[in-house]
């Protein structure tokens, strides 16, 4: 079984990798909840009142996520769990959640990394963290276009990205549960030029042979098969 997991920032391209990255492979994305999530955009209008349930929404469903992922055999995942803390830490910061509710939710987070330490697979097998500048980021999320998540909705939402990055830097230098890497998303256009996707599939594909999950000797002619 191999399980790769995608990070990155908000809009980077995790949901589009996970999607080229596993019919590449042939193997089952898995996405967050966004466009059925009925937390998030009650959090975007009020961020303090709705961090903490937004947070515990989603490590619910990460959860859920983890645990049908580990039923397949191999698979791709569009966000790791280990970025949850990231965005809670960062909104905690800022005044979006009590003592109380930092408190517990760590407790909460504690004791659901302890139920993974108990799975077949407790790490995923290589991160894929795609680096974006805070202009990709928004030309991105303006080119998606979920309303609530826009600068013109909010203009304090330019300050929240720009924390957001800030804390992904030693977020992803400190990240050591899997051998990682890094996709550089402000120069790759893996979704509209097919050469750019090539060099991205090429890289993430040199990483899972240097990790010993790809045969040495595969390439896009052989049917593809991750070692288990
Ligand atoms: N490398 C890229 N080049 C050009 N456009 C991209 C690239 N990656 C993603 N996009 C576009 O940017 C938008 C956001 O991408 P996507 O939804 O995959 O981001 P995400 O990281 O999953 O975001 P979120 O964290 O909010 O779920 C989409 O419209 C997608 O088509
Ligand atoms: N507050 C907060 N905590 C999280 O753990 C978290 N994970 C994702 N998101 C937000 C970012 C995008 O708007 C949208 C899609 O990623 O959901 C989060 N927001």
């Amino acid at each position: 079984m191999t399980v790769i997991v995608l990070s990155g920032p908000i809009g980077a391209g995790k949901s589009s990798l996970t999607g080229i990255l596993s019919k590449y492979l042939g193997t089952k994305p898995f996405y967050e909840s966004v466009d059925d999530n009925p937390v998030l955009p009650l959090f975007y209008a009020d961020p303090k009142k709705y961090a903490f349930l937004l947070q515990v929404y989603f490590l619910n469903t990460r959860f859920h996520s983890i645990k049908d992922a580990l039923t397949q055999d191999n698979n791709v995942l569009d966000r790791s769990i280990y970025e949850d803390a990231l965005f809670f830490q960062m909104n905690a910061d800022i005044g979006r959640a009590t003592p109380e509710e930092v408190d517990t939710y760590y407790e909460l987070l504690h004791n659901m990394m302890g139920e993974l330490d108990r799975m077949p697979k407790k790490n995923p097998d290589l991160l894929v963290h795609i680096n974006v500048s805070y202009d990709t980021m928004i030309k991105r999320i303006q080119k998606r276009g979920r309303p609530y998540e826009q600068l013109s909705h909010d203009s304090t939402l330019e300050d929240y990205y720009k924390r957001l990055l800030r804390y992904y830097k030693p977020w992803y230098d400190k990240y050591d549960y899997s051998p990682k890497m890094e996709i550089d998303g402000d120069k790759y256009d893996f979704m509209s030029s097919e050469e750019d996707r090539e060099i991205v599939l090429d890289q993430i594909v040199d990483k899972l042979k240097e990790v010993g999950k790809l045969p040495m000797d595969w390439d896009k002619s052989t049917d593809i098969q991750i070692e288990a």
